[in-house]
């Protein structure tokens, strides 16, 4: 694949800044460990940025958008205009992503990977097209390997104007109606559970409607069957904006840029740039644990933690953009919470940090 002759993500350091970081969390005044995850988010981007004094930088959202033959199959309950209607409802600032990403400071962008509408130009909306929809991957695969690449490129390209631009996070999300289908294919596929046990309602089938689903991911497989190679699988069970999104996600790594992950199928996207190149893990935070059935599965193969669980299972981003406050927690604590020292409290700890004298 060309999109990915020159990608280089350096895994995140494990030595002395990790000691030093480690250290300033440590000196803070709280017990040794008790702001939990928190101390680990901030950890985390201290490495990525290779600085003991963080700083998010112009938070950006990136909510990509796309159709998907598979939805031919009944394995959605709700119409494919959806898709569409909602990528017009936020780029004018509305939806469940409009309101957050205005409620936490995000600028937000939809990207077009391949919705089945002509739309107008507009200041928010990314034109990166590849096709009108996927291809109905029961009887051929979703995308030709060029698709796929010209997909991952796109992300590629859109992510490398943002940190051009100066962004040092990036937030993940989509829109498109039928794509917990693909999602839950790609999940089956990267970790080897059978289909059955990774098949969710999406949103919204019923029971009926689930095992309908199952069965035609289950004829899927049986006719394309797995490959050894990551692409391979995601140009033939994924979507354009998977695929998009993975680029996106591959480049914002390499470009040392926080990447925050919203839910199930946005989390498909990372699983798959994961699969390609295992070092993006270092850059991830997993905003939230969703509803929809099999993402704490994709969650535990990449030993991820989500920040939140709030039976979320809107997608579009609201995830990403609801954890973001506690990440700037994180980030607020190492740079400026006191520290023993500078509060004049004196604690004396033992080696598994509990109290020992005040
Ligand atoms: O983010 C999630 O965890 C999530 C879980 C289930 C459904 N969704 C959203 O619902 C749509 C896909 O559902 P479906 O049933 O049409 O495949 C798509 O637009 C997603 O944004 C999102
Ligand atoms: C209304 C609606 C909004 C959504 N946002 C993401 N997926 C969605 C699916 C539906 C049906």
């Amino acid at each position: 694949m060309n999109s990915l002759n020159n990608l280089n993500i350096q895994p995140i350091e494990n030595g002395e800044l990790r000691k030093l970081l480690q250290h300033n969390i440590d000196q803070k005044t709280k017990p040794v460990g008790s702001l939990g995850f928190l101390e680990e988010l901030a950890l985390q981007i201290g490495l990525i940025q290779e600085t003991t004094k963080p700083e998010l930088k112009s938070p950006v959202m990136l909510t990509v958008a796309s159709d998907h033959g598979i939805t031919e199959e009944g394995v959605s309950p709700v119409p494919t205009r959806i898709t569409w209607q909602q990528v017009s409802n936020f780029i004018n600032g509305g939806g469940g992503i409009g309101l957050f990403c205005k409620q936490y400071g995000f600028d937000l962008y939809v990207v077009d990977a391949g919705v089945d509408h002509d739309f107008e130009a507009h200041p928010r909306l990314i034109d990166k097209k590849v096709r009108k929809a996927t291809r109905n991957f029961l009887k051929e695969p979703a995308m030709t390997i060029d698709e796929c690449d010209e997909a991952i490129r796109n992300g590629r390209d859109i992510m490398a104007l943002f940190a051009e631009k100066g962004s040092n996070v990036v937030g993940f999300g989509e829109m498109g109606i039928g794509n917990s289908s693909p999602a839950t294919a790609l999940l089956s596929v990267f970790t080897g559970l059978p289909v059955e046990e990774c098949t969710g309602p999406g949103c919204g089938l019923d029971q009926k409607g689930v095992q309908h689903k199952a069965s035609v991911l289950r004829q899927a497989f049986e006719k394309h069957g797995v490959s050894d190679k990551p692409e391979q699988n995601l140009a033939t069970y994924g979507g354009l904006e998977i695929a998009t999104m993975a680029g996106a996600m591959l480049e914002a790594a390499q470009r040392r840029m926080l990447i925050v992950v919203d839910g199930f199928i946005t989390t498909s996207a990372f699983l798959a740039a994961y699969e390609i190149c295992p070092a993006v893990r270092d850059y991830a935070v997993f905003s939230h644990c969703s509803k929809e059935y099999g993402h704490v599965k994709m969650l535990d193969h990449m030993n991820g933690r989500a920040v939140l669980n709030l039976d979320l299972r809107l997608g579009e981003g609201t995830g990403s953009a609801l954890a973001y406050p506690i990440i700037q927690g994180s980030v607020a604590m190492l740079n400026d919470m006191t520290s023993f020292g500078e509060a004049k409290v004196y604690n004396v700890v033992d080696e598994t940090g509990n109290i020992v004298s005040k």
